[in-house]
């Protein structure tokens, strides 16, 4: 077998209640290089969460095995930071109180008191949120909760970064703005992202390749696509971009086309 950094290998899983089981992935395969911002797009209910949650090692493989750097995942670790469409933040702990609590828990034993807080801050800084490092989230909004989540993952230094639907409960706006700093923190950090998403522009967007899901029950990778565009992106200059546009057409006619989605009666 070769080498890759992330493998998802032959994966298949399965959810059994009262005497009946789902198979819900089946057979899915891949390899994510190092550095590779990896977009996840699939109709709702494909299973996309459930194979973020394998890779996080938050629930185990049926058959199957996934290894990180040759190691098998089968529990979670800080190594595999999540971030999910709500945010998880302690409402009691500040800004800076969250993401210290991570820091804390990953480099006690590594990291004196001091560089714990200047860490803490350079990553608020990453996601532009230091200002706010003594407010509760419920006196922040909800782009700024994505942000300190982000910032979290990002202080535990992970292998790879997880991230569920991280900009699905924003407004347009807020949203493109978030999408912009994940990818200068990418450009900064050259981070591992595996992102679930429903929007076919910003996984073009963002990603160095799609990976497009078939529909459930038992559903598997049905294609992958390399995003062709070179980085920095600018989403304006994209918006004309011939390359752009193909990618953009490629997906939805994967999504609209040739597995359409059809809601159970
Ligand atoms: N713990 C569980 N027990 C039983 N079934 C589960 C469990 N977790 C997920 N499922 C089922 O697996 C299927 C896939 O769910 P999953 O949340 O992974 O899909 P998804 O593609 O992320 O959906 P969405 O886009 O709507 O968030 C669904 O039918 C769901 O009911």
């Amino acid at each position: 077998m070769t080498y890759s950094y992330l493998k998802v290998d032959h994966v298949a899983k399965s959810f059994s209640r009262s005497g009946s089981t789902t198979e819900v992935l089946t057979d899915v395969d891949l390899a994510i290089e190092k550095g590779q911002f990896v977009s996840i797009i699939g109709h709702s209910g494909c299973g996309k969460s459930t194979l973020l949650n394998l890779i996080a090692g938050l629930t185990p493989v049926t058959f199957g095995a996934i290894l990180l750097e040759d190691r098998e995942v089968n529990s979670p670790g800080p190594d595999r930071a999540i971030v999910f469409q709500n945010h998880s933040l302690l409402p009691w702990l500040t800004v800076y109180g969250n993401v210290r609590l991570a820091v804390d828990k990953v480099f006690g034993g590594t990291k004196s008191r001091a560089e714990r807080h200047r860490w803490c801050m350079h990553n608020l800084d990453l996601v532009q949120m230091s200002h706010a490092k003594d407010k509760r989230p419920s006196e922040i909004s909800g782009g700024m909760k994505q942000r300190v989540g982000l910032a979290r993952a990002l202080a535990m230094e992970p292998k790879v970064l997880l991230l569920d639907e991280p900009f699905g409960a924003l407004d347009a706006l807020t949203r493109a703005h978030l999408q912009d700093s994940v990818m200068r923190i990418h450009a900064t950090l050259g981070n591992t992202v595996i992102m679930i998403t429903h929007d076919v522009d910003e996984a073009v967007l963002l990603s160095d390749r799609i990976v497009m899901m078939t529909n459930g029950p038992a559903a598997r990778i049905g294609e992958v696509l390399e995003v062709p565009l070179a980085r920095p992106r600018q989403r304006l200059e994209l918006a004309a971009d011939p390359a752009y546009i193909h990618s953009r057409e490629m997906v939805l006619k994967f999504l609209y086309e040739r597995h359409r989605f059809v809601e159970a009666a």
